[in-house]
């Protein structure tokens, strides 16, 4: 008799909703008694998805680098650790939204040869509007990046339908379906969806299989991919990052050690366009000044977020900024949380953003009122 520990990979581009489709995961097991972890993983250097994940699910973060490459060789050490020392039910691990979902299968497949895992399968979470209108110009590595996620995928979750039109409902759906004709739709708004029956369609997780049944109706985790005949519909990884000209500067964590694998090379081309800006505030800013910056933000960046103190506010706030929507939400963060905000982008102008928001922690912004 063998204990395996299903596992469930968190996929999507940036902003499309993954941290959301979480909260709803994580809700939902603790509510039928068991004990979900999380690996998390993200470009920038902090971990600010966390705060909006409760404090008693143990969480590993894998920060500065991009989970299906410069970082994929810690993957396996996180999942055996998790695994050691908190004996959860179920693991999810939320990639970055720039992973290639083929690579983290790869590197969960490899850590499945000698941990007791089970890999149940791919949710790649699509922020709906952004694909339209990437569809539209059919090009560019953002759109090539969504398409081999949702080609990926066991479950899609086509999210923020709310910002989709009636009229163009029809043509979503036709996209997703030539693109992956087996994987399991739902259409959401804030990644509402039916959790039990997207868990069901990807094989459940339950407190007795968990624990005590044996392993007849485990899937070996390389199953999922060939099972629907996408290994070979998938398309090479997006081109070489040599086409892009502007200052970006690549993404890369010189401190981790890089596993050698076949596709090395090839994956850390993909990511070589993506910048990351991280901007330590000294002090307060004002609201109205700092919403102002963010809608003027220039279109090559395409995710940010932060914690903030404002000036004119009793508060903090959890910033979110997504596909040219922004969001804010009240927190009261645990620990030390500093006031910081992420950039991620292509070959935007760091100097310029870094530039603009030191101006606003001068009160720079208000001045040219
Ligand atoms: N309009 C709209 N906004 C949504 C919806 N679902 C999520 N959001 C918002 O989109 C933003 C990003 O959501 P997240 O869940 O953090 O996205 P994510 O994929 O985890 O983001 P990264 O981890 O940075 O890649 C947040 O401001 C959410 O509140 C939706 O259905 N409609």
């Amino acid at each position: 008799m063998s204990q395996t520990t299903p596992i469930y990979i968190l996929s999507g581009f940036l902003g499309s909703g993954k941290t959301t489709l979480l909260q709803q995961l994580i809700d939902h097991w603790q509510g039928e008694g068991l004990l979900p972890a999380v690996i998390m993983n993200e470009v920038g250097d902090v971990n600010l998805d966390g705060l909006q994940v409760q404090e008693q699910v143990p969480m590993t973060e894998m920060l500065s680098g991009c989970i299906c490459c410069s970082i994929r060789g810690d993957l396996s050490g996180e999942i055996a650790g998790l695994i050691q020392r908190e004996a959860p039910d179920v693991i999810v691990v939320e990639a970055t939204g720039i992973a290639n979902p083929m690579e983290i299968l790869e590197g969960v497949s490899e850590a499945a040869l000698y941990l007791p895992i089970d890999l149940r399968g791919i949710m790649t979470v699509v922020d709906s509007a952004h694909l339209l209108e990437l569809y539209n110009v059919q090009k560019g590595k953002t759109y090539r990046l969504m398409q081999e996620q949702i080609r990926c995928a066991s479950a899609l979750i086509l999210n923020k339908m709310d910002r989709v039109k009636e009229e163009e409902e029809d043509l979503l759906q036709s996209i997703v379906e030539r693109w992956n004709g087996y994987a399991g739709v739902w259409k959401a708004v804030r990644c509402r969806v039916d959790i039990p029956a997207l868990l069901d369609a990807l094989g459940g997780v339950k407190a007795d299989w968990t624990r005590a049944a044996d392993n007849e109706s485990k899937q070996a985790p390389g199953e999922l991919v060939p099972q629907n005949g996408r290994e070979q519909n998938a398309e090479p990884h997006a081109e070489s990052a040599s086409d892009h000209g502007g200052e970006s500067q690549p993404l890369h964590h010189p401190h981790h050690a890089h596993k050698s694998h076949n596709h090395e090379s090839h994956a850390h081309e993909s990511h070589d366009h993506v910048m990351v800006y991280t901007h330590y505030f000294k002090g307060p800013v004002e609201s109205l000044a700092f919403e102002r910056l963010i809608a003027d933000l220039p279109r090559d960046v395409y995710r940010a977020k932060g914690v903030l103190t404002f000036s004119d506010t009793a508060s903090r706030f959890l910033f979110q900024y997504a596909f040219r929507e922004s969001d804010f939400m009240k927190i009261t963060p645990q620990g030390n949380v500093p006031d910081v905000a992420v950039f991620i982008g292509e070959h935007f102008s760091r100097s310029e953003l870094e530039q603009a928001l030191l101006s606003l922690e001068q009160g720079g912004l208000r001045e040219t009122d």
